[in-house]
Order: C-alpha cells, then sequence, then structure tokens
C-alpha cells in the first residue's frame, strides 16, 4: 500500500495546538492536562499556556514492546488524575485508536482533545482539529530535518549527459 506524508511544520503545529485550546475554551477551568507522551507534551504545553492551566499530569503507553507485540502497556500511570474527572487529555495524534482506547479506559471521566485523528481511531476522541487519511504518515516537526535537495534542472541534466 502505498504511503502519502503530510508534514507539519512548527509553525504549523502552533497554530493547530492554539486552534486546540480555543476550542477547549468552553471547558475551562478545569484541574490539569493529562499530556500523552511523549506526542502529548508540546501541543499540551502549547494549551496550557492558552488556557491558563499549569497542573500537568502524564500517562505513557507503549504500544510497540519486544516481549509482548502489540499489547499495549502502561508504563507511566497518571496519578494526579484520579479518575479523570476534571481533566483534559491532549495528544498530537489518534491513528489506530489502541493508545487512546487504553487512556480512556484508565481516565474513562476526562475529555479527549487532540490534533490530528485518523478515520480508524477518530471515534475515540471528544474533539480534534484536521483529520488526517488512513493511509497519511504524520511526520511532526520532532522527526523531521530541513535538507538539500537537488534543483529539478540539475536531477534533469543529469539523466540527458
Ligand atoms: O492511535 P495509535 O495507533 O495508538 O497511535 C497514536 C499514538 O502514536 C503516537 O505515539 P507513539 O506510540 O509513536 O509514541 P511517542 O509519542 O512516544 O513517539 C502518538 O503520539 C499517539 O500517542
Amino acid at each position: 500500500m502505498a504511503v502519502n506524508y503530510a508534514t507539519v511544520t512548527w509553525d504549523q503545529l502552533h497554530r493547530d495546538a492554539r486552534a486546540l485550546a480555543e476550542a477547549l475554551m468552553p471547558k475551562m477551568p478545569v484541574k490539569g492536562i493529562v499530556a500523552v507522551t511523549r506526542g502529548g507534551l508540546i501541543p499540551a504545553a502549547i494549551a496550557a499556556r492558552e488556557l491558563g492551566c499549569r497542573l500537568i499530569e502524564t500517562i505513557s503507553v507503549v504500544t510497540y514492546d519486544e516481549e509482548d507485540m502489540g499489547k499495549p502497556r502502561i508504563i507511566k500511570e497518571p496519578i494526579a488524575a484520579g479518575d479523570g474527572e476534571g481533566f483534559l487529555i491532549i495528544d498530537d495524534l489518534v491513528d489506530s485508536g489502541v493508545t487512546a482506547r487504553v487512556v480512556r479506559e484508565k481516565l474513562p471521566k476526562a475529555y479527549f482533545a487532540c490534533l490530528y485523528a485518523k478515520p480508524a481511531g477518530k471515534e475515540l476522541t471528544d474533539l480534534f482539529i484536521t483529520e488526517v487519511p488512513q493511509d497519511t504518515w504524520v511526520l511532526f516537526p520532532w522527526d523531521t530535518a530541513p535538507l538539500f535537495v537537488p534543483p529539478l534542472a540539475r536531477s534533469k541534466k543529469s539523466t540527458v549527459d
């Protein structure tokens, strides 16, 4: 299956995180935010700044483990969030929905918000900013670096020579 790539720049991520915060304003005040590490950390920090929220908890779910392929495991519990009542959960992306399902089971009373969602997992969110096709790989700014790309004319010339 062909994979498409969607590159998200820092500027775009910042805009999308601010849009998420704006959409979350009606939910305020909240007790705190639970960031789903690691991808949710930066969106959560941006949203927390916008929303004036200083209590940030984290949850870490490992979905691909060498010992137990495919079985998701919580390696850091969101202790401060209890059953999630009064908390916002923030992640960068919901793809298959495996992570979101585990997080929701742990924090059933929390509100789940993310920047990007794919069709397979979007029903598990309460809010997302942009839908991304299932076959599209989202390249986040922390996963990429600018690199030199040869000009078209040069690559064309090399085929003529
Ligand atoms: O819906 P899913 O198929 O579960 O995928 C979504 C999860 O995948 C990514 O995290 P990842 O597991 O890559 O870990 P990371 O954020 O620490 O890089 C992302 O930040 C979500 O938490």
